[in-house]
């Protein structure tokens, strides 16, 4: 889980909120409060998220998801713009394999790969959770460099 605080600042243009990222997981479910902030890449847009209904939650596919589903779920790259006169605040709960699972080793599911009778290719190798994540924090995301060529 990650809380967060976006104090206000009177050149927003200077500084950035949060860097533009995935999130390594599979899912993130994310609180945030009235304020805006938060965009999402649609192509080469940055698109803002609209205000939450009081108590709605936003959900993010993350990295791993896309691994695991072969690329049927796509992660998607986020970020938070700084903001001139208001504070923002979030919470985000990130859900992935357990620690127990860490050295297990995933790949596309077959389920996915072989869904409705058709053969499709699996385009990520197997990766355990450790390797997974010890190269999203060197690098950012994994997922080009787990792909099969
Ligand atoms: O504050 C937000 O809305 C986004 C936070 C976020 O992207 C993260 O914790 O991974
Ligand atoms: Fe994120």
């Amino acid at each position: 889980m990650a809380c967060h605080y976006y104090p206000p600042c009177p050149q927003p243009h200077l500084t950035i909120g949060s860097s533009k990222h995935t999130d390594p997981f599979c899912l993130t479910i994310l609180l945030q409060d009235h304020n805006q902030g938060l965009q999402v890449r649609n192509h080469d847009r940055w698109v803002d998220m609209p205000k939450s209904a009081q108590g709605a939650l936003v959900v993010n596919v993350g990295d791993f998801l896309q691994l695991i589903t072969n690329d049927k779920f796509k992660s998607v790259e986020h970020r938070v713009v700084a903001q001139s006169s208001t504070t923002r605040s979030s919470v985000a709960c990130f859900f992935g394999p357990g620690s127990e699972n860490k050295y297990r080793l995933y790949g596309p599911a077959k389920e996915l790969v072989l869904l409705g009778g058709d053969h499709v290719e699996p385009v990520y190798r197997e990766v355990h959770l450790v390797e997974f994540l010890d190269y999203f924090k060197s690098n950012g995301s994994p997922l080009s460099h787990f792909k099969l060529s």
